[in-house]
């Protein structure tokens, strides 16, 4: 790390140009990892959140990263400490105890593969979690098996402790469900802009149709003080066990695939044709949730009493 050198403590409160904008920065700290000098403070640029820049070392030029994750809203008392060369420790000084400590991905895998997939810098905040009880939880198994009705029940009998991370998903809506409430029901244009912009978690085609998590749909519920559950697919699972979101993962299997088949046409919200759809994929799935890794806990939903009952206590 060591200290900032003579250049930064020169540009500090002053404009700093990267040959295309300029941004001034204040309150900041700065540390080195690898061949980046990187900038943490206020911008006139970051509107209510801590910002971020970069001073690529070996091309003497700045870099405005793409910020993904919940940001921290700025503080006129920061400290930065270098955990490793992937990420930072910050530290805001003013403010309550859990809303203090973030860390700032610079060099981790997932920002490897973001970076990679934007084609652009990318470093990702997330928010230090003090104990289990606040951990995001990703709820995962195929289509019918009962994560919705889980869900449900869950919200019901807690809605102060739980919040649902409202997806976004191109596919059309069901009867009695609500935009906004269900899911956002999005163009795929709209869709596919956000993902390109760094606005998704994590997202995923789901039997034909675009699905995903915002990050502001889980920002959504961390505000309100809740626990955040996502109902997500496998392929989303895996994004997110990459990402810095530190969740607990729970993969709902079916007591059989003949009863998973019974449910998915029981709850008759699809045509023949998307059940069928649906039970081909529901194989894959069901093979990826048992033997992947991703999850923490496998649950079976045959009584969805039980289910439920070890839902709340995971073993
Ligand atoms: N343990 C259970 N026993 C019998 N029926 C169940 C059980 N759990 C859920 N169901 C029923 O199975 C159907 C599918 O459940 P649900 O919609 O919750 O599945 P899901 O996993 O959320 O599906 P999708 O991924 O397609 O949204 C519903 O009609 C629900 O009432
Ligand atoms: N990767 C993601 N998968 C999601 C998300 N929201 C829902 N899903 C999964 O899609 C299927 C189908 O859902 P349905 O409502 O059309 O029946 C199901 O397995 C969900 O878990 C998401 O944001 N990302």
């Amino acid at each position: 790390m060591g200290e900032a050198p003579v250049m930064f403590e020169e540009d500090l409160h002053k404009n700093i140009s990267n040959g295309t904008r300029s941004v001034s920065m204040a309150y900041e700290a700065v540390v080195a990892v690898a061949n980046k000098q990187y900038l943490v403070g206020s911008t006139d640029e970051s509107g209510s959140s801590i910002g971020v820049l970069a001073l690529d070392q070996t091309t003497s030029k700045w870099i405005t990263p793409v910020v993904l994750g919940d940001k921290p809203k700025i503080c006129m008392d920061l400290s930065v400490i270098i955990l490793n060369e992937e990420r930072i420790l910050v530290i805001r000084r003013d403010a309550a105890s859990e809303d203090s400590i973030w860390f700032l991905e610079l060099n981790t895998k997932f920002v490897r593969d973001q970076s990679q997939a934007l084609e652009t810098e990318v470093v990702s905040w997330s928010k230090g979690v003090i104990g289990d009880d606040l951990k995001p939880v990703v709820i995962s198994g195929p289509s019918g098996v009962g994560k919705g009705t889980l869900i449900s029940k869950l919200m019901d009998d807690f809605p102060t402790k739980f919040g649902f991370s409202v997806s976004h998903t191109t596919r059309a809506p069901r009867q009695n469900e609500q935009n906004g409430v269900h899911y956002h029901f999005s163009v795929r244009s709209d869709m596919e802009k956000d993902i390109k912009d760094g606005k998704f978690l994590e997202y995923a085609l789901v039997h034909d149709n675009l699905y995903g998590t915002s990050v502001e749909a889980v920002e959504v519920v961390a505000d309100a003080g809740k626990r955040c559950i996502l109902d997500i697919d496998v392929q989303g699972a895996r994004q997110v066990r990459a990402s810095p979101l530190g969740a607990k993962f729970i993969f709902i299997r079916p007591p059989s695939f003949a009863e998973l088949e019974n449910r998915l046409r029981a709850r008759g919200t699809e045509t023949e044709e998307q059940v069928q759809k649906r039970l081909r994929n529901a194989k894959a799935e069901i093979e990826q949730g048992l033997s992947s890794g991703i999850f923490d806990h496998i649950l079976e939903n045959d009584d969805l009493e039980v289910c439920y009952r070890n839902l709340k206590h995971p073993r």
